[in-house]
């Protein structure tokens, strides 16, 4: 007699098939946000679904941040961080500092990646001129060396998917006078979305999803239209580093991602469980309809 626990595992991968097979040889950007990294095993755990999406013939792209351990070290060196609009403001001291830092957390993933059995190669925007930016403006202040995406050039990253590399990105670029910028990693993930024609987009961030009020569990929303997640934008729900995310997330719709999530990088699997089996987690962001968020009832 077959063990039960084996037959519900044979289960789950028969549940994977069509999944494998819509996805197979198509392109999945990974927005890895700093918030979710701060522990090594859950790290050690996104990096492996990653490394398995890419195993089971998914080209896996991963952009990632590392917001929180930028600041540990602004702090560290005796400054104090500043964000306007989810934005750090980022001086010429803070730039070396923010390139250092992504520097730096881009190879530890690099060798994670390689650790579990896949070559992986970390580049950052500048890299084959990947990302070319502007000066980013912003109501609310100078934001100081943030930059605005004008351009992605993403020949590196067919390069490295052609020759069977995961390209592990970093959020930095230059300009057209080849100054350097820091970039929003949620900005970056975008571009880059759009620029391969990514299939998916997924957020990987420390909260499970998108709320209307971040204090009440209850109104975690789990579908969230493009024209509904303006409203809330609009009417100020939505704060912190979830601003740029979440306004990336209707960007990347509008401009033909098929598939926009936002996922808690915090629970083991998140992405797995999103991708392979028929239940959804965090929030998943649509295409237009008419907006019907504001009463719960509904
Ligand atoms: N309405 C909202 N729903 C969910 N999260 C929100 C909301 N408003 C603000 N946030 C904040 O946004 C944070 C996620 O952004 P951030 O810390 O920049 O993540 P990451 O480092 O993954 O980019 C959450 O931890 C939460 O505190
Ligand atoms: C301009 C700007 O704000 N850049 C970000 C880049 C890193 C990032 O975006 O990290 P997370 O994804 O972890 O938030 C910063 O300096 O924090």
């Amino acid at each position: 007699m077959v063990n039960q626990k084996y037959l519900d595992k044979a289960e789950v991968l028969v549940e994977a098939l069509p999944y494998i097979q819509r996805f197979n040889r198509k392109i999945i950007v990974i927005k890895y946000g700093g918030s979710a990294m701060l522990d090594e095993e859950l790290k050690k755990k996104v990096i492996e679904d990653v490394v398995l999406l890419k195993l089971v013939g998914f080209k896996p792209i991963i952009v990632h941040g590392g917001g929180k351990e930028i600041s540990r070290w602004v702090e560290k060196v005796g400054m104090e961080p500043r964000f306007i609009k989810g934005l750090r403001v980022t001086d010429e001291d803070t730039m070396e500092l923010v390139e250092m830092v992504l520097g730096k957390v881009n190879k530890e993933l690099v060798t994670l990646v390689q650790s579990l059995g896949v070559k992986a190669v970390g580049v950052s925007g500048k890299d084959g001129g990947m990302l070319q930016v502007s000066k980013k403006q912003v109501e609310g202040g100078d934001i100081g060396y943030v930059g605005r995406i004008e351009e992605v050039n993403p020949k590196v990253l067919y390069d490295l998917l052609e020759k069977d590399f995961l390209p592990i990105v970093f959020p930095v670029g230059l300009d057209e006078h080849f100054h350097t910028y820091n970039i929003n990693a949620d900005d970056a993930a975008c571009a880059i979305a759009k620029s391969v024609n990514a299939e998916k987009l997924a957020f990987l961030t420390d909260i499970d999803g998108v709320y209307k009020d971040p204090d009440d569990p209850k109104t975690l929303i789990p579908e969230l239209y493009v024209n509904e997640a303006e409203q809330l934008i609009e009417d100020g729900y939505i704060g912190g580093g979830m601003l740029p995310k979440l306004n990336n997330c209707i960007d990347a719709i509008r401009c033909g991602v098929s598939r926009v999530h936002i996922l808690d990088g915090r629970i083991p699997h998140s992405m797995l469980l999103e991708i392979f089996t028929d239940k959804g987690a965090g929030t998943a962001i649509l295409c237009e309809r008419e907006a019907k968020y504001y009463n719960e009832e509904d």
